[in-house]
């Protein structure tokens, strides 16, 4: 299989001299292609930056970073789409600035509307979607860059349960169907465990790969049933060790 995200000992500090902050510390971490790997730590371990090194959006101070994909896309707790633009023009937005003539970026925004279950939405303003469909028409936009590596740091953070868990099924389907691989933070350690192929664990700061478990349950997983409570109360045990050994 090939490899997708390759982090070869890399170092972030931000800053200098007296000022200094050691984010990350000599971090390996291989993502191959159509992996779905999910990120764990305390928080200030590293999570965000680290994404935001593998998008480009920030520079390694140690170590090698390599990317193997034809374009790589971003999705936030917040959909961040444009309020004065309908859903299918935020969708077409992204397709226009990829060159995609007119024509096309009309048809190929409603594909995509439809595979984000959003078929009938179209016409309407981000304002009147709720978060969770506001999210929907983000992982659309992010499609519509022609991602092929979807980096996503807490997506579904601030979404209800039961819209969160609807959406773990969506986005299973579509990582499935559209072969992307996923980088995908969490503080949720039941969602890492429903979602992921692999859940890496961090340090606290500065982060370094603690442990990094594969989760073979047959999908689709259930985040309530047995399997993923059990690995995710071993995953949480382990956290918490870290977190306390940090504290003291
Ligand atoms: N641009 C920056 N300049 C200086 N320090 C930064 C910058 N971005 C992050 N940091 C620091 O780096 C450390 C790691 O931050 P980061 O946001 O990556 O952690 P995280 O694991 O994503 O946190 P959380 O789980 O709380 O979102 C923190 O101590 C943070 O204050």
């Amino acid at each position: 299989m090939s490899t997708v995200v390759r982090i070869d000992d890399v170092t972030k500090q931000y800053g200098s001299g007296s000022n200094a902050l050691l984010a990350l510390d000599h971090v390996s971490l291989t993502v191959d292609k159509g992996e779905f790997v999910c990120l764990l730590g305390a928080s200030g371990c590293g999570k965000s930056t680290l994404l935001s090194l593998v998008a480009g959006l920030d520079k390694i101070t140690g170590g090698t970073l390599e990317i193997n994909g034809k374009h790589i896309s971003l999705m936030f707790q917040e959909a961040a789409l444009f309020p004065w633009l309908s859903v299918a023009g935020n969708v077409e937005l992204a397709l226009r600035l990829r060159g995609v003539g007119r024509a096309d970026r009309r048809k190929r925004a409603q594909e995509l509307l439809e595979i984000v279950r959003l078929g009938g939405f179209g016409g309407k303003r981000p304002h009147e979607l709720s978060g969770g469909m506001r999210q929907r028409v983000a992982l659309a936009r992010a499609l519509a860059q022609n991602a092929d590596i979807l980096l996503m740091d807490e997506p579904f953070g601030a979404l209800d349960a039961m819209t969160r868990d609807i959406l773990h099924d969506e986005l299973e389907r579509i990582w499935r169907e559209q072969e992307l691989t996923v980088l995908f933070v969490t503080h949720n350690v039941r969602e890492a465990v429903r979602l992921g192929d692999r859940v890496v664990l961090l340090s606290s700061r500065p982060g370094r790969v603690l442990e990094d478990f594969k989760i073979d349950h047959p999908r689709p997983r259930r985040i309530d049933s047995t399997e993923v409570a059990a690995q995710a109360a071993e995953i949480t045990d382990r956290l918490r060790a870290e977190v306390a050994r940090h504290a003291n």
